[in-house]
């Protein structure tokens, strides 16, 4: 038997210390809070967290919150550095967070929107460059053919591929990406996940995503954060949190996991709690 490789002194600093640790956490709007004394103890880098919740459980609050864009108050240590003192704008350098939709009007096509990006968060170097690297981007998210579309002339869809692609550009170190699978297909949905993941791991990225999907979550998360009323009330690997409990607890649904003939955690819901079980 090989021995394991010893850890050195560095290496297991920087697993104590690398990713986002959310402390005493309180995030809402003026007369309303909403995120509550969340703590949440560290998100590793290279690691896809799905935030999940029922419809007004905070999910999209926090997320903003996290970028700076909500009201807020406690520690956010990224790396072992506190996120809340920084201006906006070094913060911003490192925090991406893609919201739900792209904002409208916006009229210029689908390149120059990447590049656009990429130059706002300090990409540097020739613009042919720049230009390659978001056709190879646009290629990997199988979108190549809209480059020189407009932004207000796509579909749904494919606005959040542009978005999606417009995050990524921007290398971050944290990225909050808000429902990017709601309006995309079946294909895109596995593709744009898979996609996700590839970069999270090749660029060491801690990302959170909120899906409504618990059989995305299951899938493709590593660890999922449950939601309610601004509440955290499970935070572990998918299997561990989703369970027939938490979904009636959460959701108010009876459901349960099964393993399909390929091995893969999906959800099955039977019916709502309360309702006579047939
Ligand atoms: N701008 C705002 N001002 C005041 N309250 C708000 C504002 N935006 C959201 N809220 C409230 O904050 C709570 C949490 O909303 P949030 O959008 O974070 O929920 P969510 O979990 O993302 O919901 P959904 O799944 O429906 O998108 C809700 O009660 C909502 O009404």
């Amino acid at each position: 038997m090989s021995a394991m490789p010893e850890m050195q002194p560095q290496d297991l600093l920087n697993a104590a210390t690398q990713g986002l640790q959310i402390r005493d956490f309180n995030a809402g709007y003026p007369k309303r809070h909403v995120i509550r004394h969340l703590n949440v103890p560290m998100l590793p880098r290279g690691k896809i967290t799905v935030l999940l919740g029922p419809n007004g459980s905070g999910k999209s609050t926090l997320l903003r919150s996290l970028a700076g864009l909500n009201r807020a108050e406690g520690q956010l240590f990224l790396d072992g550095h506190d996120l809340m003192p920084m201006p906006f704008a070094r913060r911003a350098e490192q925090v991406v967070y893609l919201p739900q939709t792209l904002p409208a009007g916006v009229h210029l096509h689908v390149l120059e929107s990447i590049i656009v990006a990429q130059r706002a968060s300090g990409g540097k170097g020739k613009v042919s460059e720049g230009t390659d690297k978001v056709m190879t981007l646009l290629r990997q998210l199988g979108i190549e053919h809209l480059a020189l579309s407009y932004l207000d002339q796509l579909s749904g869809g494919q606005k959040q591929l542009v978005g999606l692609a417009q995050s990524l550009i921007r290398q971050p170190s944290l990225l909050l990406l808000d429902e990017p699978l709601s309006a995309l297909d079946l294909n895109y949905q596995f593709h744009v996940m898979d996609l996700v993941r590839k970069e999270t791991q090749k660029r060491n990225i801690v990302t959170v995503v909120v899906v409504h999907d618990i059989n995305i979550a299951l899938r493709h998360g590593d660890r999922v954060l449950m939601l309610k009323d601004g509440n955290l009330i499970a935070d572990g690997e998918p299997e561990d949190v989703i369970t027939a409990d938490s979904l009636a607890r959460v959701y108010g649904v009876r459901g349960r996991i099964e393993r399909c003939s390929q091995g893969t955690p999906q959800i099955l819901i039977d019916g709502l709690v309360g309702d006579p079980e047939i």
